[in-house]
């Protein structure tokens, strides 16, 4: 069943429908009843909970997703006089989280029979559906910004066969021309305002109480943009909660990027709604989002979990992107390194308590952005090929 946020009107698990009458958005009801040592026994993929995803299991298109890594970071904890751990998202197939999502987002396509999928993207949402279409054998076609879509992102959309169209206009917009091909059943639409796809990505909250010997951290801390994320990991920790694997909760912390931020704004006027920011801006081209579909979801995870929301700058971003990779060997796209950016900031001002155990998502690979990577580093030095040319630089 799936079951709207807002007014609680319920739909049927196969009916397509992206939004409810109301205008608000949807969710699946999950019912489970099993022990959570099963678990254990099973394969090391995000499947291993398949219990709670609501698809058939003789369906599923997989490219072995989830079961990321979850990194104690000790020197970085250190620095700021936290616990932290973090987990990384970008060691899935395609290199972001959304191969959680769109692995049963792609099982639910092919139960309902379609041909055709599509998705509006900043890039990491284009490359995931691309890779599971061929997979699932499905026809794709993606939306993309025009000019702001990382190039490894962009690569992975086009070569793994998707029609890739490029859009003179934001992701806002794109999203919002897909989304009436989709109403008018084009194609099967596979961005996070499908319910099915927050199933696949709360698994990222089911690891992460696992990974810590079934105990909830005290804050999770996550990049938003257009929001399916946090909601989908809030729903997860319910779920595990409610099933008594676990005695308590995190607080749900958003970072959004300062000019692509109307979920921090709204929490600041403890709002339940957002003002849509008209041209969101950000070398986090992934975050880079003015009117998040999933706000009504984040802020409730934000609210009901006592978190919080706060922006980091661009310059913020690129430096904690190199704190990470320079202190803790793990190499993530901008958009990622909101979450550790988000972390400082909070512990500087007192936000975040010394002695808190955390854990930062980072949400996509470093080399999703090569540009950004490169043009934040030194150029290689230039020799000669010698040896004695090598050892006199050595030695200098
Ligand atoms: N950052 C996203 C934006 C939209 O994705 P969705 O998961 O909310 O559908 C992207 O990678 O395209």
């Amino acid at each position: 069943m799936i079951r709207c946020v807002s007014c609680g009107q319920v739909y049927n698990d196969n009916d397509i429908v992206y939004r409810c009458e109301c205008g608000s958005i949807l969710e699946a009801v999950i019912n489970v009843d099993v022990k959570k040592e099963v678990f254990s026994s099973r394969k090391n993929t995000m499947w291993k909970y398949k219990e709670f995803i609501p698809v058939d299991e003789n369906k599923i298109v997989t490219l072995q997703e989830g079961a990321t890594p979850f990194c104690k970071c000790d020197k970085l904890g250190k620095e700021l006089g936290i616990n932290l751990h973090v987990k990384v998202e970008g060691s899935n197939p395609t290199g972001s989280f959304k191969d959680r999502g769109m692995s049963v987002g792609m099982t639910k396509a092919i139960m309902l029979g379609v041909d055709a999928v599509g998705c509006a993207s900043t890039g990491n949402t284009s490359a995931s559906l691309a890779a599971y279409a061929a997979r699932g054998g499905l026809k794709s076609i993606v939306l993309l910004p025009a000019g702001n879509v990382a190039l490894g992102k962009l690569a992975q959309a086009m070569f793994h066969g998707a029609e890739v169209l490029s859009v003179d206009g934001n992701f806002d917009e794109a999203l919002e021309m897909i989304t009436k091909l989709a109403r008018e059943k084009y194609l099967y639409l596979l961005n996070s305002i499908n319910p099915f796809r927050l199933e696949g990505q709360k698994t990222i909250g089911f690891e992460i109480l696992e990974d810590l010997g079934w105990q909830s951290p005290d804050r999770i801390i996550l990049p938003v943009g257009n929001a399916g994320n946090i909601s989908a990991i809030w729903k997860g920790i319910k779920e595990f909660y409610n099933a008594g694997y676990v005695e308590n909760k995190p607080m749900m912390t958003g970072i959004q990027a300062e000019g692509s931020a109307p979920i921090t704004h709204a929490f600041r006027k403890k709002s339940k709604s957002i003002t849509p920011v008209e041209n969101p801006e950000t070398i986090a081209t992934a975050i880079r989002i003015g009117d998040p579909v999933s706000y009504t979801k984040a802020l409730n995870a934000i609210y009901d979990s006592n978190g919080y929301s706060e922006t980091v700058s661009d310059d913020e971003i690129l430096n904690a992107q190199k704190l990470l990779a320079r202190t803790e060997g793990i190499g993530v796209e901008p958009a990622s390194a909101a979450s550790i950016a988000g972390l400082k900031k909070l512990v500087e001002d007192g936000t975040i308590e010394k002695g808190e155990n955390i854990v930062c998502v980072v949400t996509g690979h470093l080399l999703k952005d090569p540009d950004t990577a490169i043009k934040a580093s030194k150029e290689p030095t230039k020799i000669g090929a010698s040896y004695d040319e090598l050892k006199a630089y050595i030695q200098k």
